[in-house]
């Protein structure tokens, strides 16, 4: 096993530019067919009107489509999945390097007597080592039908198959001397609860392998080109309480130079441990950082931590800053909440982050127990008509005397005007569905000639310029330790996540096909209808 992983390489390589909230397409089958997606970005089966199963591919896996008629299918699926989700390793380019025996140990003997300037001396006969063999199971439940709520199947009869991805954690054999490295961390795209805490992790593991050169590049990947911008060395000295507060000690930005000049940048700085935090957009990135290396022969680990408040990272069960933005959220609908319920017809509405995927509008729905209407982008509603969340309004009013609407930004763009702008990274500038709604509102309530007090929240920046809460502090140490364990092992090209509560390791692409999203058909998107009461919008 350890062979294979090491020899075959993930076929999906970054897309110069991944399409943006281009999921209309997707969102339509999951409708229409009731069934959800595979959310492995590869197949997906469908009932053709002859009411048979075909098979689709995407284009990523065309060469690897699955005929479910084929008696071998499934273990023909498995190794396909084995190869999808084997992790690119330094051996692959370099199938001579040389691994050394760790230099992480957890059972250091303080000293008592003696000065250890070099570190402490460890226990060398106790470790706490990872197998590369190790694997965490990707999916834990056994639909029984492809008719169960939230079933995500394989095949038509949902068939049970195994799916395992590798386990995070630290390798009693290393590909870097400490010494010989030069480790860089740099945060890119929109800020995100718990920034600091990955830093401060990564930092402190790396001083923990005996790195002492670790610099910081200063907002996003624009770091590597500014000549204005210097690096910033980083000690555990440096970072020690930089988690107490939200932001990135390093500064973030969208947009910046191309990958070329990035690896060239760092070929000149001496580079050979990069360390990304970010979104899609990021990890789109750092893989063609990654693949340029090999392009280079350059031995160089990149390894992403999942950045975003959005939580639209596949595969894992959430990224890090999204339960503190989720828990900072509540105090917005609370806000909208009183505001609504002590006014006469009072109407309050908060719009919340979430370009292409509801979670952050869902979860806080969910959490707070005072939203009536939640809106997300997976749903299409409309707002005018008999099933309009107009007339809904009117219904709550009528029976309850107000309403609380949570909105996620990038709900409803169909009912607001394009802007047809992107920003510096390619994405596109979303229409106000916020204001869109609340001007509706008011003049709805105008004309049917029932009063209405309408007040708009937008709590947009608050919910993310946080420092993380108490879970996502846990979520970002562990990430940020597992990802330097990932880069001293010699992988490159993936990134770190949770997965059933486990950390795994997964390759860059597979988790950045495309952004993930809420399924209409999940148990939790029918909790929170149950929750809010709300019809359907169309
Ligand atoms: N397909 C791509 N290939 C290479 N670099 C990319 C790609 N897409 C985005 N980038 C770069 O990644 C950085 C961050 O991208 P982006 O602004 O989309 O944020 P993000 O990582 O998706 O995070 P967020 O969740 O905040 O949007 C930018 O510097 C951008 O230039
Ligand atoms: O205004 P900015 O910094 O571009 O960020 C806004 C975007 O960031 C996100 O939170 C993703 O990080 C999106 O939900 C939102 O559209
Ligand atoms: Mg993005």
């Amino acid at each position: 096993m350890e062979t294979l992983s090491h020899t075959i390489t993930t076929s999906a390589s970054a897309k110069p530019r991944l399409p943006r909230n281009d999921n209309v397409h997707r969102r339509l089958l999951r409708f229409r067919h009731g069934f959800s997606s595979l959310n492995l970005g590869t197949l997906r089966s469908q009932r053709s009107s002859s009411g048979f199963f075909k098979v689709e591919c995407s284009q990523q896996s065309s060469k690897n489509c699955i005929d479910f008629t084929d008696p071998d299918w499934k273990s023909k699926f498995q190794q396909d999945f084995e190869r999808r989700f084997n992790i690119p390793h330094i051996t692959d380019t370099f199938p001579d390097a040389h691994s050394f025996p760790s230099t992480f140990c957890l059972r250091m003997r303080t000293p008592v007597t003696e000065d250890f300037a070099e570190g402490y001396p460890s226990d060398e006969e106790w470790h706490g080592y990872i197998n590369n063999n190790d694997r965490v199971l990707l999916k834990v439940i056994h639909y029984s039908s492809p008719t169960s709520a939230g079933a995500e199947c394989i095949d038509p009869n949902c068939t049970w198959v195994e799916q395992w991805v590798h386990r995070a954690g630290p390798r009693e054999k290393i590909y870097f001397k400490p010494e010989e490295v030069k480790a860089a961390i740099v945060t890119c795209g929109g800020l995100c609860p718990g920034l600091n805490d990955v830093i401060r992790q990564i930092v402190v593991t790396l001083e923990i392998y005996g790195v002492k050169n670790i610099v910081g590049i200063p907002f996003g990947y624009r770091g590597f080109s500014d000549k204005g911008l210097a690096e910033m060395p980083l000690s555990r000295k440096v970072v020690q309480n930089i988690h107490l507060s939200g932001g990135s000690l390093l500064g973030v930005s969208r947009g910046g130079p191309s990958v070329s000049d990035i690896v060239s940048s760092m070929e000149e700085r001496g580079i050979n441990m990069l360390f990304v935090l970010g979104g899609n957009g990021t990890h789109a990135g750092a893989n063609a950082i990654h693949d340029e290396c090999r392009k280079r022969k350059l031995k160089v680990a990149v390894v992403g931590v999942p950045k975003t408040i959005d939580n639209d990272i596949l595969l894992m069960d959430k990224t890090f800053g999204f339960d503190t933005a989720v828990e900072e959220a509540q105090r917005a609908i609370n806000s909208a909440y009183i505001e609504a319920h002590s006014a006469y017809h009072g109407i309050g509405v908060v719009k919340l982050m979430g370009r292409s995927s509801g979670f952050i509008a869902m979860q806080s729905s969910l959490a707070s127990g005072q939203v009536d209407i939640c809106l997300i982008p997976e749903v299409p509603f409309n707002l005018h008509g008999p099933h309009g969340v107009l007339r809904h309004l009117k219904y709550l009013i009528e029976t309850k005397g107000s309403a609380v609407v949570c909105v996620a930004e990038g709900a409803g763009q169909n009912l607001v005007e394009k802007t047809n702008a992107t920003d510096a990274s390619g994405n596109i500038v979303l229409g106000d569905i916020g204001v869109r709604i609340q001007q509706e509102t008011k003049k709805y309530f105008k004309e049917i000639g029932i009063p209405a007090d309408v007040k708009y929240i937008d709590p947009t920046y608050m919910i993310r310029a946080c420092r993380a809460n108490a879970s996502d502090g846990i979520l970002c140490t562990v990430l940020g330790q597992n990802a330097v364990h990932g880069a001293f092992a010699g992988y490159s090209g993936i990134t770190v996540g949770i997965c059933n509560t486990h950390y795994v390791y997964f390759p860059i692409p597979e988790v950045i096909s495309h952004p993930r999203e809420v399924d209409p058909n999940s148990r939790m998107w029918h909790r929170c209808l149950t929750s809010t009461g709300q019809p359907d919008f169309i």
